[in-house]
């Protein structure tokens, strides 16, 4: 069947572009498993929507940020898995800790920082693939419904934690966190890990949080911020904002102050607010895109340490490029790894000059009355 445009329905169109790859084992061979036209189509649009850089463009994108997000993780799911692995987030490091100890540990912080506790019904809020979802149900004991409004992400969560034998504690559910479908006073805490910074107004996405809260129930969000140093009148500031926003699906990320005043307005009173990036670590949060290989532990991480380096990913464009040549990739895979590459850089960037943080932490608590 041909596909030479993307079908009204998304859900349609994403049946015919994922095929059944979110069960495959292995997250190269599923990225491998594509329909290559409608892969075209999906990189051809989320390409098209960066080609302007200024109001109208950025209010255009925001208008439609439902499929700017979906087309970026249409896109990006795989990559992500294959070359992070299943904890779509940014972390901390300890002295001599792994990617994926670190990882961990940046999930149960926030787990413990709200106070989840054995019994409890958690919402995580934009739960990727579930890799936090199943760590933190796994250390608390509680249950965990995530959601998602990218149906690709929800089947491979929901076949992953299958495979784990979690699937009675942790479980997902399409959903649009702009306008969640569970009823007021249902979870006893709600979390969200470096997801709601793909919402157009974050106002909106922490008065759902808010609501579906019960009351007296503690709230935890790491957002993405650009902070207090990032200046909007300097240019070099913009296109790093510009840049992460790109590389990463996002319509438009809002600065530290304007993601305390949302969560405020949400009703929320605030327990703690800090910018964990100003931490003094044995390694800064950006270290494993930066292609550094000094700063790697352990031989996973030398390995992904190597393909953040510029020979490591001319190395990848190149093996993705053949691949595509030969019909083995999906037209548009190369261009995707280039994207995500010229977003890591941005997000170095902005984390060297300390103008942008994965990881503002806000902990609020919803008010009993
Ligand atoms: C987009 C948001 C809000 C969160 C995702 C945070 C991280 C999981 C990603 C940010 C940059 C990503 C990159 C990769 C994996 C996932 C991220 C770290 C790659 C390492 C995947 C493999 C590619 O070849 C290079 C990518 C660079 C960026």
């Amino acid at each position: 069947m041909a596909i030479t445009s993307v079908p009204a329905s998304e859900q349609e169109f994403a049946i015919l572009m994922h095929g059944k790859s979110a069960t495959e084992r292995n997250a190269f061979i599923s990225m491998l498993r594509k329909d290559g036209q409608a892969h075209r189509l999906v990189t051809d649009e989320y390409v098209q929507r960066w080609s302007e850089d200024n109001d109208e463009a950025r209010k255009s994108r925001q208008d439609s940020y439902m499929s700017l997000v979906n087309n970026y993780y249409d896109l990006a799911t795989d990559l992500y898995c294959e070359g992070w692995g299943e904890s779509f987030h940014l972390c901390r490091f300890a002295p001599k800790e792994s990617l994926v100890q670190a990882l961990a540990r940046h999930e149960h912080y926030l787990a413990h920082m709200i106070g989840i506790k054995e019994g409890h019904t958690v919402l995580d809020v934009g739960c990727g693939i579930g890799g936090p979802a199943r760590a933190i149900a796994t250390f608390t004991g509680c249950s965990i419904v995530g959601v998602n409004n990218n149906g690709y992400q929800i089947e491979r969560a929901t076949a992953l934690t299958a495979k784990r034998n979690l699937s009675e504690k942790v479980s997902f559910v399409r959903n649009n966190f702009m306008d969640l479908s569970f009823p007021d006073n249902t979870f006893d805490a709600v979390y969200a890990i470096e997801a709601t910074c793909h919402a157009p107004v974050l106002e909106g996405v922490y008065a759902q949080m808010f609501r579906v809260a019960k009351p007296g129930a503690v709230v935890g969000v790491y957002e993405w911020v650009m902070t207090d140093h990032y200046d909007e009148d300097n240019s070099e500031h913009r296109a790093i904002r510009h840049g992460i926003e790109r590389g990463n699906g996002i319509s438009n990320m809002v600065t530290r102050k304007e993601a305390e005043k949302a969560f405020l307005k949400a009703g929320f009173t605030m327990l703690h607010d800090e910018d964990l990036a100003e931490r003094k670590d044995a390694r800064p949060w950006y270290a494993p895109l930066s292609g550094n290989i000094n700063y790697a532990t352990g031989i996973w991480d030398f390995l992904g340490a190597l393909r953040m380096t510029k020979a490591g990913r001319f190395v990848m464009e190149s093996l993705l490029s053949s691949l595509e040549m030969v019909r083995l990739a999906p037209s548009g895979t190369a261009e995707t790894a280039k994207e995500l590459s010229v977003g890591a850089d941005a997000l170095v960037a902005g984390g060297k000059k300390a103008l942008f943080t994965p990881m503002y932490l806000m902990v609020g608590r919803k008010p009993l009355q």
